[in-house]
């Protein structure tokens, strides 16, 4: 299958493009190949939104934008199956995890149905002022323009609604720049939304990688926003040439949990295994750094090996599969050197095994030290250390000296500890009793220190792409 750019809803899939097979990454098949964007047509694809912006997405109404992303609801729901074969097929993510994600984005076009016909603004009590006594003042949210949306390989679907929807519910236009490595579905939801009955021409679809595609539009003068969900490394380089647009920046994170010494152990590990393992650990809000109360540290040890041991790993296609392949062979070999470096560094590995091909097994290191790969950078793989505590702000020190800040975690059945802790942790979220990996796309969402600037989340992100508005009056006497 040959896809191209979709620019004012004509696909450009010329053959004399330059080409990017997009591969299976459990089985290397082909899925696609990629007729990849030029210079010209992400301009065109840039002055397309442009121009849908003024001559159509500024007028239409909150009702119409709000019964294109229900339409849309409706049409994914319909087709959640192939989504979520999609998704699988393209990122590797096994099945039962793909079905989730497509779940998940249902759920998120239908907040943002909602978000369209709730976008309000306000009075301002000017008599608040001296000499306001005469005059009215009222607050307006106002759409911004082209959004330009750019997301990462692993969660092709609910990523990218992320960005698309709330840009749409807001009343923007949209230049959709999907990862190189799983754009098929990201394919299929521009068209879908086309469908749904967008306007062809106020969401632009470019194929490219990020040098070629990515950065042209993150410095292009008619894009009013970049809403970027990526590496720290990228994100910072779009900071800097992004200029004056408004910003969005999800990024990396290698998210600690604590484990406080009357936490339920059985529950703790069900949780962190999945929090850590799923989707290979390819989740920015990975579980990660495991921090147990020296008192229990044994025993939940114990726990997270046994459940770690009954994962099944194999074909993500297969319903009863855990864990499948990295995204690519090259990811996996990177995280098979960390592994072993952190062995030769004096770690231990109580899990995990040969990698085979793309598939790395799932795997526990202790004895670990805050100077490791595996504890300092974030490893975006299934990889976790349990490190021993005994004090609790020895605890929240090490789970803070990261440049990360996306979720933590802490577990604990003492209400006024989880809290003092959940307080603690400089993230920009933290659940207490639940997984770091848990989300709802209904929660304001994004990282402090390097794991971003701003939130998702559909009302938050609706609210980044707005633009306030005072207009005030002075009033006969
Ligand atoms: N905070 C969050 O919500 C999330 C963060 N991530 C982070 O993303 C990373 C994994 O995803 P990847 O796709 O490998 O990230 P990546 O940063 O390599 O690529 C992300 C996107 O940026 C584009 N890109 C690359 N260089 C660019 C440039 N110079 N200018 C503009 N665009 C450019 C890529 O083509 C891709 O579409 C991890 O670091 C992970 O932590 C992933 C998912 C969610
Ligand atoms: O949507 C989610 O579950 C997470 O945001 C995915 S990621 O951002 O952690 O990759």
């Amino acid at each position: 299958m040959l896809i191209g750019s979709i620019i004012n809803g004509i696909e450009r899939n010329e053959q004399d493009r330059k080409a990017h097979d997009v591969k299976n990454p459990f089985n290397q098949e082909i899925l696609g190949t990629l007729a990849l964007a030029t210079a010209d047509d992400l301009n065109d694809a840039v002055n397309s939104s442009y121009e849908a912006y003024e001559k159509t997405m500024k007028q239409m109404p909150a009702y119409k934008r709000g019964d294109i992303l229900r339409k849309a609801a409706q049409l994914v729901e319909e087709r959640k199956e192939e989504f979520a074969q999609s998704i699988m097929a393209e990122s590797g993510k096994p099945i039962q995890q793909s079905r989730t994600e497509v779940q998940r984005s249902v759920q998120l076009l239908r907040y943002a149905a909602e978000e369209a016909k709730n976008i309000t603004g306000e009075v301002v009590p000017m008599d608040a002022a001296i000499g306001g006594e005469n005059r009215m003042g009222f607050v307006k949210k106002k759409s911004l323009g082209v959004v330009g949306a750019i997301t990462p390989f692993n969660f092709p679907l609910n990523l990218t609604l992320h960005k698309l929807a709330p840009a749409i519910a807001a009343g923007n236009t949209v230049v959709f720049k999907p990862a190189e490595k799983t754009p098929i579905t990201g394919y299929k939801i521009v068209k879908l939304l086309h469908e749904a009955g967008l306007p062809e021409s106020a969401l632009n679809l470019v194929l490219g990688t990020g040098e070629e595609i990515g950065q042209p539009l993150v410095e292009h003068e008619k894009v009013a926003k970049i809403s970027f969900t990526g590496s720290v490394p990228v994100g910072k380089g779009i900071q800097q040439s992004a200029g004056f647009k408004k910003l969005t920046l999800e990024l990396g994170s290698n998210s600690p949990i604590i484990v406080f010494d009357d936490a339920n152990i059985e529950d703790v590990a069900v949780s962190l295994v999945k929090g850590g393992f799923g989707y290979s650990g390819q989740t920015c809000i990975s579980v990660q750094r495991i921090y147990a109360h020296k008192d229990i540290y044994d025993q939940l040890l114990e726990e997270l090996i046994a459940t770690t041991n009954n994962l099944k790993i194999g074909d993500p296609a297969d319903e009863s599969v855990d864990i499948g392949p990295m995204i690519t062979e090259e990811a996996a070999k990177r995280t098979d050197e960390w592994i072993q470096k952190a062995v030769e560094e004096g770690a231990k590995a109580e899990t995990g095994g040969e990698r085979n091909g793309n598939i790395v097994p799932p795997t526990i290191l202790t004895n670990v030290n805050k100077g490791m790969h595996v504890v300092k950078k974030e490893v975006f793989a299934p990889i976790i250390s349990v490190i021993p505590f005994e004090q609790e702000e020895d605890a929240i020190a090490q789970a803070n000296d990261t440049i990360y800040g996306l979720q933590g975690a802490v577990f604990t059945k003492n209400i006024d500890r989880a809290l003092r802790v959940a307080d603690q942790i400089e993230s920009g979220g933290v659940w207490i009793n639940e997984s770091s990996t848990y989300r709802q796309d209904n929660y304001p969402y994004g990282g402090v220190k390097q794991s971003g600037i701003g939130r998702e989340g559909v009302k938050y992100a609706v609210e980044e792409m707005l633009e306030l508005k005072f207009i005030g009056i002075k009033l006969e006497r």
